[in-house]
């Protein structure tokens, strides 16, 4: 068990290295092919959003409030869950981050990926006109919060509505900002104190990754998780494991931005 200090300069050295990232080109690495190919089968894409769709339009998830936990500089993640909540909040560390999604939000021209493939991709998958989806998620998201999952309380205390969030959503963050897997399980259980009793959180996460570059030179150290410590960690912070989806990433994704070997996608509801 980590002593307080070092916790504490564990998780220092994490915001240290954030410092660094760069979101444009953290765009340019993770959410351009070869990685975001929509014409291949085997590609994460499309195996990510359906994940998604599925999740957000299988009857049991409900609400009003959606929160997305660490969204850095990007948007996929909402695209279906803005279709079931009335009101959804992004939130980041970095203001970087929070800025180039507000670029987004206006309109301004200021982004540094065109999302349009997409919104194109998840509106398919809904049956849904393109040239809504848009509009849609202008209108739904209502904020872009500062954060900080290390925090007992990771958002300011007015943030949310008293009852909390009724779901969660956070991809590849627990694990990219934690010094180690026991500050990454504490993390969870500081995002679960955001939720409501028996709402869900999707989580999407890195399996076996070591590290990943956010930026040129950037190189950022990871939690390497396994599946059964993704399970451990979600029963240990409060949560009941509804499914887990396990992704293995093709050779030719491997290149060279970070040692990932799959990808994860766990359904789980607060107890
Ligand atoms: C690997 S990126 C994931 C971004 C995005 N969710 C995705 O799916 O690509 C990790 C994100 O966590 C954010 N972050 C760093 N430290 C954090 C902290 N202590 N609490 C919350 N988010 C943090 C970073 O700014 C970055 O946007
Ligand atoms: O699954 S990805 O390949 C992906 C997307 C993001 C990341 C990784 C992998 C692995 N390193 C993470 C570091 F935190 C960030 N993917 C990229 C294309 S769009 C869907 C998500």
């Amino acid at each position: 068990m980590l002593s307080g200090s070092n916790t504490a300069s564990g998780v220092a050295a994490m915001a240290a290295y954030y410092q660094r990232f760069d979101p444009a080109a953290y765009l340019q690495y993770n959410y351009t092919p070869p990685r975001a190919d929509f014409e291949r089968k085997d590609s994460i894409v499309p195996w990510k959003l359906a994940c998604l769709h599925r999740a957000f339009n299988e009857g049991d998830v409900s609400g009003e409030l959606l929160v997305d936990i660490g969204s850095g500089p990007t948007l996929y993640q909402v695209l279906s869950g803005c279709e079931v909540f009335s009101k959804v909040l992004l939130t980041d560390f970095l203001e970087v981050n929070r800025e180039e999604l507000k670029h987004w939000l206006q309109d301004d021209g200021g982004c540094n990926l065109d999302w349009t493939p997409y919104l194109q991709h998840v509106c398919k998958l809904e049956g849904r006109r393109y040239d809504q989806k848009a509009a849609k998620l202008r209108q739904v998201i209502t904020d872009i919060l500062p954060i900080d999952v290390h925090r007992p309380q990771p958002l300011a205390h007015d943030a949310l509505p008293s009852a909390g969030a009724d779901c969660l959503v956070s991809c590849f963050c627990l694990e990219s900002v934690s010094p180690d897997l026991a500050a990454f399980t504490r993390a969870l259980g500081h995002i679960g104190r955001l939720l409501r009793p028996g709402g869900h959180l999707l989580l999407i996460g890195a399996l076996g990754e070591s590290y990943y570059f956010g930026g040129p030179g950037v190189k950022i150290p990871v939690v390497p998780l396994t599946e059964a410590q993704v399970c451990d960690s979600l029963k240990e912070s409060g949560y009941t494991l509804i499914r887990l989806e396990v992704y293995t990433l093709p050779q030719d994704m491997r290149v060279g931005v970070d040692d990932v070997t799959g990808v994860f996608f766990a359904k789980a509801r607060k107890d």
